[in-house]
């Protein structure tokens, strides 16, 4: 079968073809041994008992999830999510079926309130992150440095103010992010999120087939943001309607968008604020500098309070350090060891490997489909 990788590639695959090295290459010969058809597929939405991906030969269809994907006791990473990449074998309009997951270049993670799992898994392959923010009484530096140090990995930050058309300050306040947000190489773009001619600035972050998410606290603009980037309006919820293959009209709740300039924006309404997980590391992500001076205080468990020997304490007394910045810092960590405190007493009683009750094995197969 001769696959249209240019297709593929609008799609966000990262190859020209078929991967010849690597751990994607690996996965894909081990998965032709077994099905030798099988072609690549990308997560466009996910339902409760299977999930919804456009590939080379149609748009936004619904494949079979694997069993092993609905087993209600698997690691939340296992299990496929909006942006993955899958191996499908079967037709797009009728009996389409997941056989593996592919590795993940990238993951956005979140805390999940309530849930069994400490962490939830919201976007995978994910380059760009979006991070919307107000230019108005909303506006506040930390706040931003703090989403910032969420972002992980190989993605890229830009940081998006809106309502720079009626910006009280007149430019001053971007103009403080772009001169804070310099030494980490983090982008800072003012636009009317409801002009086209303004967020026409976000275009080299949105180069075809890449793919980005919009993030950002309630009220900064992220749904006028993303319907000027989709050109036209959808509603909140996700929820729109559109004409199937057969042209009936359907409502659908797809997370995976294609934008008139070729990239591909990745929005769900639950995967848009940020919160620690508690498995944020500090030290690696936008705050070494301040982790590299607290490694030389006196105390290892300095509060960087009144302690002697409080390196952090000196460096702000010597103007090396920021007090502000050090609050912040101060804050997040607080904020990232109660997710983590939070998250392992909600593990602590699955640990003893109990037989799960027969009304929760009901429960589970409701939320993911009963297992064969
Ligand atoms: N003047 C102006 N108004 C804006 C701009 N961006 C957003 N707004 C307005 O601000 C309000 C909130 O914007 P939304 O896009 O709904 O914000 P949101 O982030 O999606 O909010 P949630 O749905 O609560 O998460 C709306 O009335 C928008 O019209 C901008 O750049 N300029
Ligand atoms: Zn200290």
């Amino acid at each position: 079968m001769t696959l249209d990788f240019e297709r593929l590639q609008a799609l966000g695959w990262l190859f020209d073809g078929w991967p010849q090295t690597g751990p994607w290459a690996d996965a894909i010969a081990q998965t032709h041994r077994l099905a030798p058809d099988a072609r690549p597929a990308r997560v466009v939405a996910q339902h409760r008992t299977g999930y919804e991906v456009s590939d080379a030969t149609a748009d936004a269809f619904n494949v079979v999830s694997l069993p092993a994907w609905q087993r209600p006791n698997l690691a939340p990473g296992e299990r496929p999510c909006v942006g993955d990449w899958l191996l499908i074998t079967g037709a797009a309009d009728g009996g389409a079926e997941a056989q593996t997951l592919l590795p993940r270049a990238s993951a956005l993670t979140r805390a999940a309130a309530g849930e069994h799992y400490g962490q939830q898994l919201i976007a995978a392959n994910i380059d760009v992150v979006f991070l919307v923010m107000g230019l108005t009484q909303d506006f506040n530096l930390p706040r931003i440095e703090r989403y910032l140090s969420l972002v992980r990995g190989r993605t890229q930050a830009v940081v998006v103010l809106t309502h720079a058309d009626d910006d009280p300050s007149d430019g001053a306040l971007a103009g403080a992010a772009r001169a804070r947000l310099a030494d980490l190489d983090i982008p800072v773009v003012a636009v009317d999120a409801r002009e086209a001619a303004s967020v026409a600035a976000l275009s080299p972050w949105l180069g075809p087939g890449t793919s980005a998410v919009v993030v950002g606290s309630s009220g900064a603009g992220k749904s006028t943001l993303t319907n000027t980037l989709l050109g036209h309006a959808r509603m909140k919820t996700g929820a729109v309607r559109e004409r199937d293959a057969r042209g009936r009209h359907t409502t659908t709740h797809r997370a995976l968008w294609r934008l008139p300039g070729g990239a591909c924006l990745i929005d769900t309404p639950g995967m848009r604020e940020l919160k620690p997980t508690g498995e944020e590391a500090l030290d690696e992500d936008g705050f070494s500098d301040v982790a590299a001076i607290a490694a030389r205080c006196v105390f290892r468990d300095c509060h960087h309070d009144k302690e002697p020997g409080c390196a952090i304490n000196q460096a702000i007394a010597t103007g090396t350090l920021d007090a502000a910045r050090v609050a912040n810092y101060l804050k997040l960590q607080e904020e990232i060891q109660t997710a983590a405190a939070r998250k392992a007493a909600r593990q602590a009683p699955r640990s003893g490997n109990r037989k799960p009750s027969r009304a929760k094995l009901r429960r589970n197969d409701q939320r993911f489909g009963k297992s064969e």
